[in-house]
C-alpha cells in the first residue's frame, strides 16, 4: 500500500519510522511519503490560510496550495471516468493509472471503526490531507471528488487542533490490518470490533506470567489447559466487560439476536 500525507507539519509524522510501521516501511509492504503543504506557495510568507468568508473565528486554509499539492502528488495518476482504483501491478502497488483515495480528516466527517479500517486497507493507495486552523476551504474536497474518491472521516466527536493526529490514528489502524505488518505472535482478528464469536464485543482482561504477583492471581481457568472453558471464560468476561463499558454495544447486539447471547456459560 502507498501512503501519502500532505501536511505543514511533516515532522509529526516521525512516529511512522518506528515500531510495526517502521519495519512495514523498510519490508516494502508500506511505501509512506510525507509532502509539505508549504512547497505548494508561492509567496514569500509561504502562506497556507486567510480569513473565512461569511467571518468567524480563525483562519481558513487557502484552496490554491492544496490543489497544486494534490495534482503533484496524484500527478499523472489522475483518472478519466472510466479508471478504476485498481492496482495496475501484481503486489498491490498502485500502477500508472490507479486514483488514490482521499481521505480528509475532520470533526464534521462520518465516524472512523474498525470496519471502515478494514475496507481502507484494501485500497492500493490512499492519500491523507492533514489540516489545520478551523479546517480546508470546502472546494478542495469538492475539486478532488471530480477524479477521486473522497472520504470525510472523524476518529471521534471531540474537536482536534489539526488532522496530524487524526492521520496518525488511521494509518497504525489501517497498517496492522495488512499482511505481514503484525508478526505472527500477533493477530488483529481478535481485536474489539473484529468478526466472529466476539463479534462487537470488547476483549476481556489478558494475563501473562507470572502467574502469582503481588499477591494477585491469573485466573485458574487460564492455567488449565482446557482450551474450551478458556473460550467460554473469555466470552463471559467480553460480555461482563462490555456490558459495563459499552452497554448499547451489547444492547445491539441483542437487538440483532446475536447467537449465544443467552447461552448459559
Ligand atoms: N475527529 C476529529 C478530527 C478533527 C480535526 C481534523 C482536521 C482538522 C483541521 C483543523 N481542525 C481543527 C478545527 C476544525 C474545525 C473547527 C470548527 N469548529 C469545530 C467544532 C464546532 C464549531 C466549528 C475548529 C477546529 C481539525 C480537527 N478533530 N476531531
Amino acid at each position: 500500500m502507498r501512503i501519502d500525507i500532505i501536511t505543514i507539519f511533516p515532522d509529526y509524522f516521525a512516529p511512522l519510522e518506528l515500531s510495526l510501521i517502521g519495519k512495514a516501511r523498510a519490508a516494502g509492504i508500506l511505501d509512506i511519503r510525507l509532502h509539505d503543504l508549504r512547497s505548494w506557495t508561492h509567496d514569500r510568507h509561504n502562506t497556507v490560510d486567510d480569513t473565512p468568508y461569511g467571518g468567524g473565528p480563525g483562519m481558513v486554509m487557502k484552496p490554491e496550495p492544496w490543489g497544486e499539492a494534490l495534482d503533484a502528488v496524484i500527478g499523472a495518476g489522475r483518472a478519466t471516468p472510466d479508471q478504476g482504483s485498481s492496482p495496475d501491478t501484481p503486489d498491490g502497488t498502485p500502477g500508472p493509472g490507479a486514483v488514490p483515495r482521499l481521505v480528509v480528516p475532520t470533526p464534521s466527517g462520518t465516524p472512523f471503526t474498525q470496519e471502515r479500517a478494514r475496507r481502507l486497507s484494501e485500497e492500493p493507495w490512499l492519500v491523507f490531507a492533514c489540516g489545520r486552523y478551523e479546517g480546508i476551504d470546502s472546494r478542495v474536497a469538492a475539486d478532488a471528488a471530480r477524479r477521486m474518491p473522497v472520504e470525510e472521516v472523524s476518529i471521534g466527536d471531540y474537536v482536534l487542533a489539526g488532522g496530524e493526529s487524526a492521520t496518525l490514528v488511521i494509518v497504525e489502524t489501517v497498517s496492522r490490518l495488512l499482511p505481514g505488518v503484525l508478526g505472527n505472535a500477533e493477530s488483529a482478528v481478535q481485536d474489539s470490533f473484529a468478526t466472529g464469536a466476539m463479534e462487537n464485543l470488547l476483549e476481556g482482561p489478558v494475563y501473562t506470567k507470572p502467574a502469582h504477583w503481588r499477591g494477585l492471581e491469573v485466573p485458574p481457568v487460564l492455567l488449565s489447559g482446557d482450551h474450551g472453558a478458556v473460550d467460554r471464560w473469555r466470552r463471559h468476561e467480553a460480555l461482563r466487560k462490555t456490558a459495563r463499558n459499552r452497554p448499547e454495544l451489547l444492547r445491539a447486539l441483542a437487538e440483532a439476536g446475536m447467537a449465544g447471547l443467552d447461552r448459559r456459560d
